[in-house]
């Protein structure tokens, strides 16, 4: 495709074909809780990836598309590198490192509010070991949390961090996600990062992940809220079915979802389902709403609990929950 065809829709003053039209993949990398998702949600406008007080839940690789009329940006959110202790650990971090070798652009993100440790360091050392010479754009996040003092000790310390580990840092932007602060400038700087080339998905798209993972992440979000810490890591969700239910006028559609929580231990039912159900009830009420919003139709819920022994560490059962 040449570029002009692709950049139908430039703003007033561009003439078509004047820049090229570029369309690529990004990643965003950090330590668990950097606001990689909350970031990336910004981006997209929407929410695709799922965020969590907690560290370490997205599982999935999720997409978020940025459609501009002279680019597409396709971010792919990876879950946290971390130290492996479980199978389902050293996956994750397979996951991460294919990931990062198959983007066009990496934004290795720092949280504004917290100095430089040895989490930040083990993930950009494994940046700077990266064959490819990929762009690196360093992404210093949660601006609103801290001064504009300390937000240029942060920059100055990741700058620092770069020239220490023989990284060159494309850029190095500040952002806020969740005020959507600088976003629309980070976008504007990954954006020339990427190779030429026509758009990659259909306009209005958002993200290419099966809706039924998605349906499934926003379950497990919501059956992580509020719940103890060992919990996270235990609970994987699987949607066995999405169908529209018959016999419904058609303006009064119906999609019933039928899905699993899988937890590793017995002795946890009792956590996600709280006394006499109340707890699950309400898992899947505001799930169900999320749900709703995500797909825009109405959504009938079926939730069970089930327990899949160990599941983290047996190989065919991650195989069988989707990792
Ligand atoms: N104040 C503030 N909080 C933020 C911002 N971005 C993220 N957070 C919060 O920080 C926490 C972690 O954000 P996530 O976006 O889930 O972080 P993540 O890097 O995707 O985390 P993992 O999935 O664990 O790797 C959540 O409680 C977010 O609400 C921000 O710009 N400002």
């Amino acid at each position: 495709m040449n570029a002009s065809s692709a950049t139908t829709g430039a703003p007033e003053g561009r003439t078509q074909g004047e820049a090229p039209h570029r369309s690529g993949f990004a990643c965003f990398v950090g330590r668990p809780n950097a606001g990689k998702s909350t970031l990336t949600n910004a981006l997209v406008g929407t929410k695709v990836a799922i965020t969590s007080t907690r560290p370490q839940t997205t599982r999935h690789t999720v997409r978020g598309i940025v459609h501009r009329p002279e680019a597409q940006l396709v971010l792919v959110d990876t879950p946290g590198l971390h130290k492996p202790r479980t199978l389902l650990g050293e996956r994750l971090n397979d996951v991460v490192r294919t990931t990062w070798a198959e983007v066009d652009v990496i934004g290795f993100c720092v949280p504004a509010d917290q100095k430089i440790g040895p989490g930040d360091r083990f993930i950009a050392g494994e940046l700077a070991e990266l064959k490819k010479r990929t762009p690196k754009v360093a992404v210093v996040t949660k601006t609103d949390l801290v001064s504009p003092e300390a937000l240029a000790q942060q920059l100055l310390a990741v700058d620092r961090l770069g020239q220490e580990l023989g990284i060159e840092w494309a850029e190095i932007v500040p952002v806020s996600g969740t005020e959507g602060s600088q976003v629309d400038l980070l976008a504007d700087l990954l954006v020339p990062l990427l190779p030429e080339g026509p758009p990659l998905y259909p306009d209005g798209d958002l993200t290419d992940e099966p809706e039924q993972v998605m349906v499934a992440e926003l379950i497990r979000e919501a059956a992580l809220e509020g719940v103890r810490d060992e919990l996270p890591h235990s609970i994987a969700v699987v949607v066995e079915e999405m169908v529209p239910r018959e016999d419904r006028p058609a303006d009064r559609p119906l999609l019933d979802v039928h899905a699993n929580i899988f937890l590793e231990r017995p002795s946890q039912k009792g956590i996600v389902i709280g006394p006499k159900g109340k707890r699950l009830k309400e898992v899947g009420s505001a799930s169900r709403r999320h749900i709703e919003a995500l797909l825009g139709t109405p959504v009938y819920l079926d939730l069970h609990v089930k327990v899949a022994k160990d599941w983290q560490r047996d190989p065919k059962q991650l195989r069988r929950l989707g990792f």
